[in-house]
């Protein structure tokens, strides 16, 4: 039974799936923040669970030799490394929606607690002070809404802008027109929003790109009297340079949800009397909190016990359903890769997945990652179905996938092809008995089966070669489980496919190598 830790606070409700699922769990809410007592018992489990509390970094990902997986209830995977996760095969995922709107709400309820001053004047009324006139505001109807960012969150806050009658312009360089008019929003670029906004609202990721979005260029561009709302992620706004922009009066007043350095004791802007905090409370509501708990724990025990993947930002999706189905066709992917892989001595150039026939209407994206992974595995350590295409593209190889309807005689046929800096090799295979089989080598049709050890030749097709190899592997003691044979042409090129009981030494392969008319031998193990 597969086990998982949850090392943050996560709804109840998590565990109880966990279980009714059949895995193991371990509730321990408070252990993500004991980094040391967490790398020493991460060995154990297969799955991980966390908020955003636990820093799965590459010291856990080097010590969890067991994990699969690693489930973020909510959106901002920062605290994952998700490079060292792929590098071991461990699929990243998160519950993209499940904490939207609650987070959307957040940042609308900062927006008008700052332009009506609520907090200070909350503050202000519980001591007695009446002070009416101190805390004139100002009303968002007609005023301009910027929105940075406009994603799942970042639309849905232009939705409640557009419904408070502000006019919402965002910017997003993957927003599209289409959306931006489907969403009632302006799009445009971040100066003209800089100058034009009353109210910016950020709901970026926090990467190369978007770190100190608000620098201190940015903020200086502001329409002066504006306000600031980050409710996204630290990091998006220069701090430093915020203060001093409040300071001078430039910007009217900021609220933040989240800061550089989490958790945020101490903080410059704290008890600033233009500064609305919370402590990152964007996705905190029982609703969002219930979603994202029970989505994670579906997610996660989805792919420990069917393999189906979904929300992962390292790994293509499989459902639940396609899972059973694309089993043997992962194996096949795999198996022709290895082949591929084994055979392959010079650099490889490109790799061209064909699907034909039934399998072509699957979801080829996990068949195309196990492919390339078998290729890889010979030449590379540490290759799996989740980092090959990673690293495939990091030695400029090219994947190509091309689907067709009909597989000839078969129902299904998956070819691949390896273009190598020398030659270009094919290798075909399907699926029969729910178990992988080769039909063709470099042209050649062939009917085999994988075994865990077989010898591999290419000879010129004359009378004696079959006797001749028996005898060789007889005489060093090589059994020989099958023997698959296969020619271009009487006369010409043939291929010989052996599953032997063990494996084929370097000795018996250079005394094949010797014997007449072969012109390639090779031991290939799957
Ligand atoms: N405060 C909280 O508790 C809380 C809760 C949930 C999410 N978040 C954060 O909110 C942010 C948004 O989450 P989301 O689910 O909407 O993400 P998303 O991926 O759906 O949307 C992000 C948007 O930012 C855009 N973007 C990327 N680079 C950009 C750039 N350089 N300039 C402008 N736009 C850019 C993307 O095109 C995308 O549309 C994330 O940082 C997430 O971590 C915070
Ligand atoms: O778990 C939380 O409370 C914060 C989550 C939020 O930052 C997210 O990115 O989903």
């Amino acid at each position: 039974m597969p086990k998982v830790l949850v090392s943050d606070a996560l709804s109840e409700t998590a565990v109880n799936i966990f279980k009714e699922r059949g895995v193991d769990v371990d509730y321990e809410p408070s252990l993500g923040k004991d980094k040391d007592k967490l790398l020493s018992v991460i060995g154990d489990y297969d799955g991980l669970a966390v908020r955003s509390a636990t820093k799965a970094t590459a010291p856990i990902i080097e010590a969890a030799k067991n994990l699969k997986v690693i489930g973020r209830a909510g959106i901002g995977v920062d605290n994952i490394d998700i490079k060292s996760a792929t590098a071991a095969g461990i699929v990243v995922m998160n519950t993209p929606y499940g904490n939207a709107i609650t987070t959307a709400e957040h940042a609308i309820a900062m927006m008008f607690a700052l332009v009506r001053n609520i907090p200070q004047a909350n503050q202000s009324t519980h001591a007695g002070k009446w002070e009416k006139s101190a805390f004139m505001g100002a009303e968002v109807f007609g005023k301009t809404l910027g929105v940075i960012g406009c994603g799942n969150i970042g639309s849905i806050v232009a939705n409640r802008g557009v419904g408070l009658k502000m006019r919402v312009i965002a910017f997003d360089p993957f927003l599209t027109e289409e959306r931006a008019v489907e969403l009632g929003v302006e799009k445009v670029d971040i100066g003209d929003l800089l100058k034009r906004a009353d109210i910016v609202t950020l709901h970026t990721p926090l990467t190369d790109q978007t770190r100190n979005i608000l620098g201190r260029d940015n903020l200086a561009v502001l329409k002066k009297g504006a306000f600031v709302v980050n409710c996204a992620r630290g990091g998006l706004v220069d701090e430093a340079a915020l203060k001093d922009a409040l300071d001078e009066g430039r910007i009217a007043g900021a609220a933040l949800d989240v800061y550089e350095t989490e958790p945020a004791t101490k903080h410059p802007l704290f008890g600033h009397p233009k500064v609305v905090a919370t402590p990152h409370l964007g996705a905190s509501t029982r609703e969002a909190q219930e979603n994202v708990a029970i989505q994670i724990a579906e997610q996660m025990a989805d792919y420990l016990i069917r393999g189906a993947v979904s929300n992962s930002l390292n790994s293509p999706s499989v459902t639940a359903e396609e899972a059973p189905r694309l089993k043997p066709f992962v194996s096949l992917a795999d198996k022709l890769g290895l082949f591929a892989g084994q055979l392959t001595q010079t650099g490889v150039k490109e790799i061209e997945i064909s699907y034909e026939g039934e399998v072509s209407e699957l979801n080829t994206k996990p068949l195309t990652a196990a492919a390339v992974a078998g290729v890889l595995k010979p030449m590379l350590s540490e290759v799996n179905v989740v980092n090959a295409p990673v690293l495939a593209k990091e030695r400029g190889i090219s994947i190509v996938e091309t689907y067709r309807d009909d597989a000839d005689s078969y129902d299904s046929v998956i070819r691949l092809r390896i273009v190598t800096e020398q030659q270009d090799r094919t290798v075909s295979g399907t699926i029969f008995g729910a178990l992988p089989r080769i039909v063709e080598i470099k042209g050649v049709e062939m009917e085999a089966a994988f075994a865990p050890h077989m010898l591999y030749t290419t000879n010129e097709d004359k009378p004696g070669f079959i006797g001749a190899l028996g005898q060789t592997l007889g005489a060093a003691g090589v059994n020989i489980a099958t023997f698959n044979l296969g020619r271009s042409a009487p006369g010409e090129g043939a291929i010989a496919l052996v599953a032997v009981d063990d494996p084929v030494s370097d000795d018996v392969l250079e005394k094949v190598r010797a014997l007449p008319h072969v012109t390639q031998a090779a031991a290939l193990s799957f």
